[in-house]
C-alpha cells in the first residue's frame, strides 16, 4: 500500500517538471501509464485532472492507443474524469487537435458532455485517423525510402495495440511465456480437474502460481523460489525453480527474456518451461537450450534478488541490441542429441484470456506465439500499404495473421467491425489459416465469436453460388483461395448482367478452368510439333498466363501483350525466354492456344479476372446509375485485404484485389520471392509497387501511401541451424546464378541446434519409407494436442510432381502424407523427406556446375548474363529445392536414387561451401548414408 503511494505521489511530482525534448516526455508518459496500471482504478482521476494540463504528454498517451485502452479497462473512471469541467474542456482540445482531420472524428463528441466525450475517446484513434504526431509538431511528410529500417522508425509510426488486443491482458507486472509442453501440461491438468474432482483444486492451484508468479511478489517459504537440481553432471547457466502448487506437483519456471507488448521492448519474463515432472528429459532440453544463450543473454536474465524475501520485484528492461545467438556458425557443439530442440524453440503468451480460454473445456485453443521485437513492429504497423518480406520461416504468414486478427479484434471491442479477407492460392494453406483466425478470435473473444453461418452452407467450395454482395458481417474475417473471392464478385456481376440481360460472365459452358494439368494433356499435346520448337510445356503455360496475359492492367486497356510488345520486353520481367527466336515461338504458341481455347469454349484463370475487371469498368461508365451503384457496392464491400504468398498472384490479380479496397493502408501482402515456383504466375515486386501507383494516385492525397511500405524479416524460427545453412547455401547459389531474379533479403538467422540433415543413395528408397511408416509411432504434435497454432502436422514425403505423388500414394498408402514442393508451400513440417527430386533433376548430370558456380566471384560481365539465359531453368530448380528444404522444422532427409549426383552434392555442401565460406558453413552440411550403411528389412 505504502508503496503504491509512493509511486503515486513521485508520479505527480514528475507531472509538475518541464519535459522538452521527445524522449522524455514519452518515458514520463510511460511512467503516468504504469503508475495508473499500478494504482487503485480511481487514481487515473488525480492523474486525469493533472493531464488535462500538459497536452503534450495527454497526446502521447493517445497517439499511441493508450487511452483508448484505459477507457475499456477504466470505462467508469474515465468517464468521472472527462466529466469534471476543466477536464472536459482541456480533454477535448486536446483529443480534437489531434484527429481533427479523420474523416470520422471531424465532427467531434455529438453533445458537449462528459459522457459523450468519453464515448468519443473510446474510438480514438481509429483506422481512418491519420497518423498521430505526438509532439503537435508537423507530420513529416517525406516519402520514406521504402526498403528502410524499421528499427530507425519512431515509435509514433506504429498502431501500438493492435498485438495487445490480440492478447489480452497480462496476469500481472511480469510476462508469462510457456513452452509448448507447459501450455499441453496446463491443458491436461484442466482436462483432469473437470473429471477428477481432487485434481480439480489442482488447476486452481495452477492458476493462482501464476498469478503469483506475475505479481513479481515470490516471498514466503520457498514454494516459488524452489531451485530445481539435476543430478546429470550438467551445468545450468540460468537457475531453473520450481513453483509448487500442491505436495509434490510444480511448476518448472526460470527467468528469461522476450518482447513485451505492453513496453514496446525486450523485457524480463518468466518462462513456464513444463508441468509434467518428467524431470530427466525435461533437464536436458533446458540445458541444451540454455547452453545457446550468448553471454549477454545469460546476464540478462540474472537477477541478485532471487532470495524468497517480500516486496514485488519488478522485470528489467533489457537491451540485446543486434546481438543474436550463434546463428549459422558452428559453436563447437555436439547436436547429437539435439531431437527435441524444437520443443523450447516456441513460447506461447499466457495472459487472463488464454488462462480463462484453457479452463473452458470445448477443444482447441489456439494462443499467439511469443513474437519478437521485429514481428511486432511488423503487425503494428498501419500506416501505409506494407509487403512483408522475408525468406522461408520469418514468421510472415504469422505476422499476417495476427495483423488481421489483431485489427478485426481491436475494431470488435470498439463496437465495430472490420470486413477483412485473408487470401493465398493454396487451398492447404487456407484451411490452415483459417483455423487459425477462427481460431485466435474464438480464444480472445470466446463465445461471441460462434460458428460463423457461412462455413456450415458454404463450404468455400470454388463453385460456390454465393454472391460478393451476399457476404453479410459474420462472414468476416473471410479467410479464402483467390479462386473462391473472385467466384464470389463472378456471381455478382453475373446476377447483374442476369437482371439486365447483359449475359457476358457466363461460365455455364465452361466446366473446368485451365490450369497447368489440362493444358499440358488436352492442349500441348494437340500442338502441331512445329510450333514446338523445342520449348518446354511448363515455361511456355508460365510464360502466357504469367507475361503474355498475367501483366494485363486497365493501362493496356485489358489486352494481353501484342507480339511487339512481348518481344520488346526487358528480360528481367520475362527471364524464361531471352532470344527473339524463342519469344516468338511462344508468342505462336499462344496464339494457337488462344484459338483452340475459343473453339472449346474454354476458360482459364486469366481470362476470368480480365472479365471481372471489364465488367467492373464497363459498370462504372454505364450510363445506368443501377450499375454504377453495383460497381461502387463491389467496392464497398471490403475494408482490408491480406495476401499470403503473394508472389504466386499475378500482376493482373494484384491489380484487381487493389480495386476492392478504397484505401491502400487496408492492403497487407506477405512474400518471398525466392519461392516463387507457381506454374502459372509470375512475380515481380517492381511490378506490383507500380500498380499502386497506377490505381491509387487519383484516390489518395497521401503520397507516402502510393508506396507499399517493405517490412523485412530475417529471423528464422522454423528450421534449426543445420537446416537452414543448407537452405543458405541454395540461397547463395541462386544469389551467385540469377542475381536479378531473387531479391537479396538479408540471410536467415536461427539458433537452434538441431540433427544434421541426411542425404540417402540407394535403389531401395521406397522400401525405405515403407519400412519407416511402419516404425512411425504417434508423437505429440501441435495438430493433435490442440494446444498451438501450428500450420503443419508431422511428416512430410516432398516430390517434384504430380506424377510421381500419384505413384508413391499407390505404393505407400493413404497414410503417408505426399505432397508435391507446390502444394507444401507456406506449410512446415517436423520431418521432411525430399524424395528424388535432384536425380530427377534435368540438370542431375551437370550438377558439379553448381560448385563453379558458388566460387564464382564477379557476375556483371556479358558472359555470365548469357550463362544465366541459358540455364533459366536452374533458377526454378533452386527455388523449388529451397522451398523443400526449409519445410522442414526437425530432420531433413535427401533421398535420391541416382548414385550419379553423390559425387557433386558430397563435394558443394561438404567440402567446397566450407572451404569457401568456412564462418558460414563450419563444418560438413550432410550425413552422407548409401544403401549398405542402413540395414532396411525389403518386405518378405
Ligand atoms: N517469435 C517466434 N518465436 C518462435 N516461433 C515463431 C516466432 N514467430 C513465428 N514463429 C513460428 O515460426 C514458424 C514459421 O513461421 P511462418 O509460417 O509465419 O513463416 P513464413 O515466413 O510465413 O514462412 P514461409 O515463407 O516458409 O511460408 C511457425 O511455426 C511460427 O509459429
Amino acid at each position: 500500500m505504502l508503496l503504491g503511494e509512493r509511486i503515486r505521489s513521485f508520479t505527480l511530482s514528475l507531472l509538475s517538471e518541464r519535459f522538452n525534448d521527445m524522449k522524455s516526455r514519452t518515458a514520463v508518459a510511460r511512467i503516468v501509464l504504469s503508475a495508473v496500471k499500478l494504482s487503485d482504478p480511481a487514481a487515473l482521476v488525480h492523474f486525469g485532472v493533472k493531464l488535462g494540463a500538459l497536452p503534450w504528454i495527454l497526446r502521447i498517451l493517445f497517439a499511441e492507443g493508450h487511452i483508448k485502452q484505459l477507457s475499456l479497462t477504466h470505462r467508469q473512471h474515465l468517464e468521472q474524469l472527462v466529466s469534471e469541467p476543466r477536464a472536459t474542456e482541456q480533454w477535448t482540445e486536446v483529443v480534437m487537435n489531434l484527429c481533427g482531420e479523420c474523416e470520422v472524428h471531424r465532427s467531434g463528441p455529438m453533445r458537449a458532455s462528459g459522457l459523450e466525450l468519453a464515448k468519443f475517446i473510446r474510438t480514438v484513434p481509429c483506422g481512418y485517423c491519420p497518423k498521430m504526431s505526438p509532439d503537435g509538431g508537423p507530420e513529416q511528410d517525406a516519402e520514406r525510402e521504402s526498403m528502410r529500417v524499421r528499427d530507425h522508425a519512431p515509435r509514433s509510426n506504429i498502431e501500438s495495440n493492435v498485438f495487445e488486443h490480440l492478447l489480452g491482458d497480462h496476469l500481472g507486472e511480469w510476462k508469462i511465456i510457456l513452452s509448448q509442453q507447459a501450455m499441453l501440461d496446463l491443458a491436461q491438468l484442466n482436462f483432469q480437474g473437470i473429471h477428477y474432482i481432487r485434481q480439480g483444486d489442482h488447476f486452481k492451484n495452477v492458476r493462482r502460481k501464476f498469478y503469483e508468479l506475475a505479481s513479481g511478489d515470490w516471498a514466503g517459504d520457498g514454494k516459488l523460489l524452489h531451485s530445481a537440481k539435476w543430478n546429470n553432471g550438467r551445468s545450468y547457466r540460468i537457475p531453473v525453480f520450481k513453483a509448487f502448487y500442491a505436495t509434490g506437483h510444480f511448476i518448472l519456471w526460470q527467468i528469461d527474456t522476450a518482447f513485451d507488448e505492453r513496453f514496446g521492448n525486450d523485457y524480463q519474463v518468466i518462462k513456464g518451461l513444463d508441468a509434467s515432472e518428467q524431470l530427466d528429459e525435461i533437464g536436458v532440453q533446458i540445458h541444451q537450450a540454455q547452453q545457446m544463450y550468448t553471454k549477454a543473454q545469460v546476464e540478462a536474465c540474472s537477477r541478485d534478488d532471487l532470495d524468497g524475501s517480500r516486496g514485488t520485484r519488478y522485470p528489467q528492461s533489457v537491451n540485446l541490441g543486434e546481438e543474436e545467438g550463434s546463428s549459422m556458425g558452428d559453436d563447437g557443439r555436439d547436436d547429437e542429441d539435439c531431437h527435441d530442440s524444437v520443443q523450447l524453440a516456441k513460447f506461447y503468451s499466457l495472459t487472463a484470456t488464454v488462462l480463462d480460454r484453457v479452463a473452458v473445456p470445448d477443444g482447441r485453443v489456439v494462443v499467439p506465439v511469443v513474437i519478437s521485437r521485429e514481428e511486432a513492429e511488423v503487425v503494428n504497423y498501419f500506416l501505409g500499404a506494407t509487403f512483408i518480406l522475408g525468406r522461408s520461416g520469418t514468421g510472415k504468414t504469422t505476422c499476417l495473421v495476427y495483423k488481421l486478427v489483431g485489427r478485426y479484434i481491436s475494431a470488435k471491442e470498439n463496437g465495430g467491425l472490420l470486413r477483412q479477407v485473408l487470401l493465398t492460392r493454396s487451398e492447404r494453406l487456407v484451411e490452415k489459416l483459417r483455423d487459425n483466425t477462427d481460431g485466435l478470435i474464438k480464444t480472445k473473444m470466446g463465445k461471441l465469436e460462434e460458428k460463423r453461418p457461412h462455413q456450415a452452407n458454404d463450404s468455400f467450395a470454388e463453385n460456390t453460388r454465393k454472391s460478393f454482395l451476399s457476404l453479410t458481417d459474420e462472414d468476416f474475417p473471410l479467410v479464402c483461395t483467390f479462386d473462391y473471392l473472385l467466384r464470389l464478385i463472378e456471381n455478382s456481376i453475373r446476377e447483374q448482367e442476369n437482371r439486365r440481360r447483359y449475359l457476358k460472365i457466363d461460365s455455364s459452358k465452361f466446366t473446368q478452368v485451365i490450369d497447368f494439368k489440362r493444358f499440358k494433356l488436352e492442349y500441348w499435346q494437340h500442338l502441331p510439333s512445329k510450333l514446338k520448337r523445342g520449348i518446354p510445356v511448363d515455361l511456355a503455360f508460365l510464360e502466357i498466363m504469367g507475361v503474355i496475359k498475367g501483366s494485363i492492367s486497365s493501362a493496356s486497356n485489358f489486352e494481353p501483350l501484342s507480339r511487339e510488345e512481348y518481344l520488346g520486353k526487358r528480360w528481367r520481367l520475362a527471364p524464361n525466354f531471352a532470344s527473339m527466336q524463342e519469344r516468338a515461338a511462344v508468342y505462336d504458341i499462344y496464339e494457337w492456344y488462344e484459338r483452340k481455347k475459343k473453339k472449346l469454349y474454354d476458360i482459364d484463370q486469366t481470362d476470368r479476372v480480365i472479365k471481372v475487371m471489364k465488367a467492373l469498368e464497363t459498370f462504372k461508365s454505364s450510363d445506368k446509375e443501377e450499375d454504377r451503384n453495383l460497381e461502387k457496392k463491389i467496392r464497398r464491400v471490403l475494408d482490408e485485404i491480406y495476401v499470403d504468398e503473394v508472389q504466386d498472384q499475378r500482376t493482373l490479380e494484384i491489380g484487381m484485389l487493389l480495386r476492392l479496397v478504397g484505401c491502400p493502408r487496408g492492403i497487407h501482402f506477405a512474400g518471398d520471392t525466392a519461392q516463387c515456383i507457381s506454374k502459372d504466375a509470375l512475380f515481380r515486386f517492381e511490378n506490383a509497387k507500380a500498380l499502386f501507383h497506377e490505381l491509387f494516385s487519383g484516390r489518395t492525397v497521401n503520397t507516402r501511401e502510393l508506396k507499399p511500405t517493405l517490412l523485412p524479416l530475417s529471423h528464422n524460427f522454423r528450421s534449426h541451424k543445420r537446416i537452414l545453412r543448407v537452405a543458405s547455401l541454395v540461397m547463395e547459389l541462386l544469389y551467385k546464378g540469377f542475381p536479378e531474379l531473387v531479391d537479396r533479403l538479408p540471410p536467415e538467422i536461427g539458433d537452434i541446434p538441431g540433427p544434421q540433415p541426411t542425404l540417402y543413395i540407394g535403389t531401395n528408397i521406397i522400401d525405405i519409407l515403407k519400412f519407416e511408416e511402419e516404425m512411425e509411432t504417434p508423437q505429440k504434435s501441435d495438430a493433435a494436442n490442440g494446444n498451438s497454432n501450428e500450420f503443419g502436422g508431422l511428416r512430410v514425403i516432398l516430390v517434384r510432381d504430380e506424377e510421381t505423388q500419384e505413384k508413391l500414394r499407390s505404393e505407400l498408402g493413404k497414410s503417408s502424407l505426399v505432397l508435391t514442393i507446390l502444394q507444401s508451400k507456406g506449410m512446415e513440417f517436423d520431418d521432411v523427406l525430399l524424395y528424388d527430386f535432384l536425380s530427377t533433376s534435368p540438370y542431375n548430370y551437370k550438377l558439379d556446375m553448381l560448385e563453379e558456380l558458388l566460387k564464382r566471384r564477379h557476375h556483371t560481365d556479358r558472359s555470365h548474363a548469357d550463362w544465366t539465359k541459358d540455364n533459366i531453368i536452374l533458377c526454378s530448380e533452386l527455388k523449388n529445392l529451397y522451398v523443400g528444404v526449409t519445410r522442414a522444422r526437425n530432420r531433413l532427409w535427401i533421398l535420391e536414387s541416382s548414385t550419379s549426383i553423390l559425387d557433386p552434392v558430397q563435394s558443394l555442401f561438404n567440402r567446397t561451401a566450407t572451404l569457401l565460406f568456412p564462418g558460414r558453413y563450419p563444418s560438413p552440411m550432410l550425413e552422407i548414408l548409401r544403401e549398405q550403411d542402413i540395414g532396411v528389412c525389403p518386405e518378405p
